[in-house]
């Protein structure tokens, strides 16, 4: 949708310093509103550190992270207010209940999307459940609908997860290394549900897997100690003598 103008997200000139170390330094670029985007960058590159600070869980000493058309100043809002700004962060590793089927879960995350007082007084109406039903299908578990959480694969429980956050309707989500454990199958599939949300809000990935980040076909932002190095597509930066240079520990 590269139609529409102004981007989501803008990092500008932002710094954080952890005893004394700069972890993130003059870090300047910016998210469009409907693309996909990979980073990726040498271990201790700022690649969390730059998520932390997008969802609010680290202050940065300078610079500033504007959101949305308003471009609101994210920085010193809370994580709880980001999150209902419109922005989810996917971890690593899945917190399912496991317990619950797969439909439990998604219906929570629609419902919990509506704030505690729906909460309270819910039943879940026809459009609810036609949404877990529709949020089952995105994630490729149509199938697994009813089975226990507990029982689904390491990837299967990642797309549930990834479901979760998508039944919150998110603007940006930010996924961190999500093909991590998975089988190649398994990747294939996390590719196809990300490219898909990709094409109505905006998607950053960071990951280590660069066969995964090739499958994504996407602009790719590479981060070193703390500052953009490189940005294109995958080609373009892994062509960089400077890339090559960090990634081989020159
Ligand atoms: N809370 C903290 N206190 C001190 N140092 C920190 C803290 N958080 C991060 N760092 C340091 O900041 C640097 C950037 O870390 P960060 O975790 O953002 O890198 P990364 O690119 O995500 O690395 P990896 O690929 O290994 O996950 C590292 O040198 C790390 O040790």
């Amino acid at each position: 949708m590269t139609e529409l103008k102004g981007q989501l997200l803008e990092v500008s000139g932002v710094s954080v310093t952890f005893d004394g170390f700069r972890a993130i330094n003059n870090l300047s670029f910016s998210i469009g509103p409907a693309e996909m985007r990979a980073i990726i960058g040498p271990n201790g590159a700022g690649k969390t550190t730059f998520m932390d600070i997008v969802t609010g869980k680290t202050r940065p000493d300078e610079g500033h992270v504007l959101w949305g058309e308003k471009s609101i100043n994210l920085i010193g809002m809370n994580e709880a207010r980001i999150a209902q700004a419109g922005i989810g962060r996917k971890f690593q590793r899945p917190t399912v209940f496991e317990d619950q089927s797969v439909y439990d879960n998604l219906l929570m995350a629609v419902k919990n999307a509506r704030g505690p007082f729906s909460v309270l007084l819910y039943r879940p109406s026809f459009k609810d459940r036609g949404r877990v039903e529709q949020l089952a299908s995105e994630i490729g578990l149509a199938e697994e609908i009813h089975r226990k959480s507990g029982e689904l694969s390491h990837g299967q429980k990642q797309w549930l997860e990834i479901g979760m956050l998508l039944a919150q309707e998110p603007r940006l989500l930010l996924v961190d290394e999500p093909a991590a454990g998975m089988t190649l199958a398994e990747r294939e599939q996390t590719t196809d549900i990300l490219v898909e949300a990709a094409k109505t809000r905006a998607v950053v990935v960071v990951e280590h897997d660069m066969e995964f980040v090739r499958r994504l076909n996407c602009k790719v932002t590479v981060l070193h100690e703390g500052s953009v190095l490189a940005e294109g597509s995958l080609d373009h930066v892994t062509a960089n003598q400077q890339v090559i240079d960090v990634y081989l520990g020159r």
